[in-house]
């Protein structure tokens, strides 16, 4: 179960979007009243950013156009000098953007003659999240003409031309926007690429759309953040020792040992009371003289190994960094599956199940973790297609594992349909070793006892976190020591915010 706070971070569906705006009409709240406070919050977001200037406010034939008109009329108020184009005729608008284009007292030009060049911010009040065609003919023409243009664009609700739901673009051609300003709830594309990157910086409004309207929703997706785990954060407490910390069993490789050290950094620094690595003998050397904190076994075969899991006590093991793909390194893999313990697998882990997926599907279950990236994804599942979520969802629920589809926008999704996106990675974690560590640290996490989807969204998010405390020049070894920073802020917020009432005023 996830904390109720979480409702804050949910995503919200166009489909459950458009229901939550109804919902809202029910409890009193008027579409037009909506749509007039949607655009006075990108106005007000304008007005935040940069000081009056020629603006240019392109107005779709929808709803999302009616918000283009609310924001004209509210930057005119303010003197701002502002042209409307609009596509379409205003007859055929939608009642509540028709009565707002009623509003609006300026001229408005055929979207046909409008001359970006001559605006000095461009407000694209095109088309809203449920976008199905993609931009053609005068539309896609200007949209491209404001892209090549070095000016600030502002986006109402999502960049035209990306829907709202995967964040791909539908077509060959989408606004790229400085800001984009959305309503209630972010959506899918404010987070996954390449939506993610064409919306700017996101801003997120409030128009009078009741909280309460979410007790009709059974969210499933979220954006990840500390109020999804946080309650469940395994802390110390006065009277522990190392074993109430769980203790963590890291398979170690012969060859390239670097992966397995890297990893095991990242599970002491998380909290793994104890953390042990399964090493060959002729690395064992290298894996002893690493960290006096580690406790290196040595580990040959499959006997050895199931000689060490019946000693150790461990409570959760990760394989696959620097494991190799050897006939001997899988029957390991499903020697730790057949544990049931909790488990990260990752990697050559994965891969070398990847001529043959069913055998590691049918050993899995909620309690395994699989970190694929793109690739490693794309050999093990028959990919369905599809947002980066849809994949991970199905994926999840083909194999019974919680699957972490790693990239920019990571997306981590459980058997039963939950998932969250990730969205605080900074671009300097696309360097050799980063998924390693964040192997370690979910299993760090495992072992003290925290559930599999949530021990992922965690590590995913404190990982970033660490990464981002870094930037510039960041390497993987860094991610570890930046991590009881990290924590040491969540656990002074997770202190402070004891008190639900507060909390619930944040969100
Ligand atoms: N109460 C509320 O609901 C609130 C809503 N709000 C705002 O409403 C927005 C959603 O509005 P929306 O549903 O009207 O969608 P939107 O994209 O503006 O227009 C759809 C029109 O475009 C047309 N069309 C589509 N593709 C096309 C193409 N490629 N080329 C040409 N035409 C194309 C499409 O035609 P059709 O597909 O039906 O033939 C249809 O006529 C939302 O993002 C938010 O900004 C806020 O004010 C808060 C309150
Ligand atoms: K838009």
């Amino acid at each position: 179960m996830l904390p109720s706070s979480a409702m804050c971070n949910c995503l919200l569906s166009v489909a459950e979007l458009y229901r939550a705006d109804q919902a809202a009409v029910q409890c009193g709240v008027s579409s037009r009243e909506l749509m007039e406070n949607a655009g006075a919050a990108v106005s007000r977001a304008i007005f935040e950013n940069w000081s009056p200037r020629r603006t240019l406010v392109l107005c779709g034939p929808g709803n999302n156009g009616g918000d283009g008109y609310v924001i004209a009329r509210h930057l005119a108020a303010a003197g701002w000098p502002v042209q409307v184009a609009a596509l379409g005729q205003a007859g055929k608008l939608p009642p509540d953007a028709a009565w707002h284009a009623g509003l609006w007292e300026g001229d408005v030009q055929p979207l046909g003659e409008a001359d970006p060049a001559e605006a000095d911010i461009v407000v694209d009040a095109l088309f809203g999240a449920g976008l199905s065609r993609p931009l053609e003919g005068e539309v896609a023409n200007l949209v491209l003409r404001v892209n090549r243009l070095d000016r600030p664009v502002v986006c109402v609700d999502v960049p035209s031309g990306i829907a709202g739901d995967s964040g791909q673009a539908v077509g060959s051609v989408a606004v790229r926007g400085s800001l984009t300003v959305t309503f209630f709830r972010k959506k899918p594309a404010h987070l996954l690429f390449p939506g993610r990157g064409h919306c700017g910086k996101v801003r997120l409004a409030d128009i009078g759309i009741p909280e309460k309207v979410l007790e009709r929703f059974a969210p499933r997706l979220w954006e990840n953040g500390p109020e999804l785990w946080l309650e469940n954060w395994p802390w110390r407490q006065p009277e522990d020792h190392k074993y109430h910390a769980g203790h963590t069993l890291l398979l170690g490789g012969e060859a390239m040992t670097g992966a397995v050290r890297l990893a095991a950094r990242g599970t002491l620094r998380i909290g793994s009371g104890l953390v042990s690595i399964a090493a060959p003998r002729g690395a064992g050397l290298v894996y002893r003289s690493d960290s006096p904190s580690l406790i290196v076994r040595d580990c040959d075969d499959t006997q050895e190994l199931r000689g060490l899991l019946e000693a150790g006590r461990f409570t959760a093991a990760a394989a696959g960094p620097g494991l190799g793909m050897t006939p001997q390194s899988r029957q390991q893999i499903e020697v730790l599956l057949e544990t049931g313990w909790p488990l990260v697998l990752d990697a050559d882990a994965l891969t070398s199940f990847s001529e043959e997926p069913r055998g590691l599907f049918d050993l899995c279950s909620s309690r395994v973790v699989l970190t694929p990236h793109d690739g490693e994804f794309r050999r093990l599942f028959a990919d369905p297609g599809g947002s980066r979520v849809a994949r991970a969802r199905q994926a999840a629920e083909t194999s019974g594992a919680v699957v972490l589809l790693k990239g920019p926008d990571t997306v981590v999704a459980a058997p039963d349909g939950r998932a969250v996106v990730n969205g605080n990675a900074p671009a300097e974690l696309a360097t050799a070793g980063s998924g390693d560590v964040l192997t370690g640290m979910i299993a760090g996490l495992l072992a003290q006892g925290m559930p599999a989807f949530q021990a992922a969204a965690a590590a995913i998010w404190v990982h970033a976190e660490a990464a981002q405390s870094v930037g510039s020049g960041l390497i993987s070894e860094d991610i570890p020591f930046r991590i009881p920073q990290v924590l040491n802020l969540l656990r002074n917020r997770n202190r402070k915010l004891t008190n639900s009432q507060r909390f619930e005023e944040e969100c």
